[in-house]
């Protein structure tokens, strides 16, 4: 798995021209990982973006690629999760993804049709069904591996508990803002990689807000190194030993966000990180409504 992916949630939402070109340009540039799910919108740029990246011979086969897609909490349910893979990969047009993982933390009623949602139409996920399902789909060749999103120390332990086949991997917020030392630590020990997302603070999304960008000890080393602050950012998530996935549809940042690998931060550099004030960006409560069970996820996460 390329340790630095591309993600593609984008907001505003991006039309299917500007996204497919920019996917092409970042696989131009060197991207070969690439984060997507149903409920993004993305899979059909991303589609679009691979037949014209084979066509122009950017790549030799889609097998040069890492493709991640998730499913979204509307199908969390056993006998809906073949049915969502095989949707995604239609749209995907692909016969497999790299890595399907269960997206949000919460089974959402199939009658929700925006957000944020009524209470009653959201309930606790059912871990042990949803995960034979994800099973399914590995069994099947849907997916090469499979994993979880937004997952607490207690959800993996209980999925730890009653899997056949161990959850690759769970992809969650971090950032030098929010370090998840606590989930790292229980992870590393569980043999369950870590994927990062938001690592630059989901700068100007309507989730994410201006923390990492505008950090100030971030911004000191980035001056003080030559680098970009959003450069310190990544480098300093990467050095954690996890992969992670960033955004950018913008031809100069996605190429220096990518250029991180042949430098690094000092042992001074890297304790003035791990000192800053730590806070959650992105919380389910924002984008479904302030409800008991999402509080409480969140405190978690
Ligand atoms: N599993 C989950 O629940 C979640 C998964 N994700 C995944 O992770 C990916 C990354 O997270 P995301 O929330 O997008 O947030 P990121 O932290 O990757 O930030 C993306 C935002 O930062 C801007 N940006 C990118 N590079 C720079 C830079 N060098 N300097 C300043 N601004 C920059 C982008 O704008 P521009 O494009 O204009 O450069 C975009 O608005 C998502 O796209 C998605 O694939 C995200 C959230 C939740
Ligand atoms: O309304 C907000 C959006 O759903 C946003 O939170 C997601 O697209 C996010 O990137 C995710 O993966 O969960």
């Amino acid at each position: 798995m390329p340790l630095v992916g591309m993600g593609t949630s984008s907001y505003p939402p991006t039309n299917m021209e500007k996204a497919k070109s920019a996917i092409v340009e970042a696989i131009k540039v060197g991207y070969r990982h690439f984060d997507t799910a149903f409920v993004y919108g993305s899979e059909e740029h991303l589609a679009k973006a691979i037949a014209e990246a084979l066509s122009l011979g950017l790549i030799k086969s889609r097998d040069e690629l890492f493709i991640t897609t998730k499913l979204f909490a509307t199908f969390a349910h056993r006998d809906l999760v073949v049915p969502a893979i095989k949707m995604s990969l239609r749209k995907l047009e692909l016969e497999y993804v790299d890595m399907y993982i269960i997206h949000w933390p919460f089974k959402l009623s199939k009658d929700v049709k925006s957000l944020p949602v009524e209470r009653e139409l959201i309930e606790a996920l059912d871990i042990k069904s949803v995960w034979e399902g994800m099973e399914e789909c590995k069994r099947l060749g849907l997916t090469r591996d499979i994993g979880v999103s937004n997952f607490t120390c207690q959800m993996l332990h209980h999925l730890l508990s009653i899997a056949k086949i161990h959850p690759a991997l769970n992809q969650v917020e971090m950032s030098p803002i929010w370090q998840q030392k606590k989930l790292r630590e229980f992870c590393n020990e569980k043999g369950i990689h870590i994927t990062a997302y938001s690592p630059l603070g989901a700068f100007g999304t309507q989730w994410g807000d201006n923390s990492v960008i505008e950090c100030d000890v971030l911004q000191e080393i980035a001056n003080s190194k030559g680098k970009t602050t959003a450069q310190i950012a990544l480098r300093w998530v990467y050095e954690q030993g996890v992969s992670l996935v960033a955004k950018s549809y913008n031809k100069e940042r996605m190429r220096t966000n990518l250029d991180i690998f042949d430098w690094s931060l000092t042992h001074e550099e890297s304790h003035k990180i791990a000192q800053i004030p730590q806070r959650k960006t992105v919380t389910f409560a924002s984008i479904l409504g302030p409800h008991d069970l999402v509080l409480d996820i969140d405190q978690q996460l």
